[in-house]
C-alpha cells in the first residue's frame, strides 16, 4: 500500500463517519421519517461521493452500509443500492465544484412552502445571516429524476445553497455534508417561525440590501474562524 492510498482510505473513513452522523440527524431533528431523505458528501481528493443506501431505515444505517460511487455513479465500495436520489446529488456535484455535501429532506414547515410553490421569504435572522435573501422554490420536477437537479440550479443560480423542490422537499448544498445539514436545520426553524407568525397576520420580508448586509456581517464576524 503506498502513502497516497493510505491517505485516501483515512479521508473516506472520516467522510463516511461524517455522512453517517449527518444522516442520523435527519430523523432526530424531525426533518424526515423512516428512510426518507438522504445526505451525501464528496471527497475533495478522489472526487468519490459517499451516500446513504436506498430505503434503509435510519435506525439500521451503519458506516459499512453507506455506498461510495464515482462522479458517474459507478459504485466503488458498498454492497447496497445507493439512494434513488444519487443522480440528483451527482448532477449538482458536477455543476457546482464548490459543493462537497448535499442534504435532502422532507421537513414539514419548509415543505409546506414547497407544496404551495412559494419561496421562503428573507424575514428574520439567522436565516438572513446564512442565506442573505429568500429561499427559492423550483418548478415542478419528478421526484427522484435528475431533472430535479436541473430545476434546483435554475432556482439557485451559481451561488445559492438551498432550494425548495416543488411538491417535494428541501435540497441544501454546502461546503461539507455538515454545512448542508446546517442549512436545512436553520431553514426549518425559520419556516416554522414564519408559519406561526402568519397565523396572526401577514409578515414582511427584510429589505434586500439589509439581508445582504446581514449575510456579509455574519461572514465577517460569526464563529471562531474569523479575525
Ligand atoms: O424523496 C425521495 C424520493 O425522491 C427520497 O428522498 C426518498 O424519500 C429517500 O430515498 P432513498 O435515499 O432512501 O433512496
Amino acid at each position: 500500500m503506498n502513502f497516497n492510498q493510505g491517505v485516501n482510505i483515512i479521508m473516506l473513513e472520516q467522510l463516511r463517519h461524517e455522512v453517517l452522523q449527518r444522516n442520523l440527524e435527519l430523523p432526530s431533528n424531525n426533518l424526515v421519517v423512516w428512510s426518507g431523505g438522504n445526505v451525501s458528501g464528496r471527497d475533495p481528493e478522489t472526487g468519490y461521493v459517499v451516500i446513504k443506501p436506498s430505503g434503509v431505515p435510519f435506525n439500521e444505517l451503519t458506516e459499512d452500509s453507506l455506498v461510495v460511487t464515482d462522479i458517474d455513479g459507478t459504485v466503488v465500495e458498498g454492497t447496497l443500492k445507493p439512494s434513488v436520489d444519487l443522480g440528483i446529488h451527482l448532477h449538482l456535484y458536477r455543476r457546482r465544484p464548490d459543493v462537497f455535501g448535499i442534504t435532502h429532506t422532507h421537513q414539514p414547515y419548509a415543505t409546506s412552502f414547497a407544496l404551495r410553490g412559494e419561496a421562503i421569504p428573507a424575514a428574520l435572522t439567522p436565516l438572513t445571516h446564512l442565506i442573505g435573501g429568500p429561499v427559492p422554490c423550483t418548478r415542478y420536477a419528478t421526484p427522484g429524476d435528475e431533472d430535479t437537479a436541473v430545476a434546483i440550479l435554475e432556482a439557485t443560480g451559481r451561488q445559492g445553497w438551498v432550494a425548495l423542490a416543488r411538491r417535494h422537499g428541501v435540497f441544501a448544498m454546502g461546503r461539507s455534508a455538515s454545512e448542508s445539514l446546517m442549512y436545512t436545520l436553520y431553514l426549518e426553524e425559520a419556516a416554522k417561525t414564519i408559519r406561526l407568525a402568519q397565523i396572526a397576520g401577514p409578515i414582511t420580508s427584510i429589505d434586500e440590501r439589509e439581508a445582504q448586509r446581514q449575510l456579509h456581517w455574519h461572514e465577517e464576524h460569526y464563529g471562531q474562524n474569523v479575525q
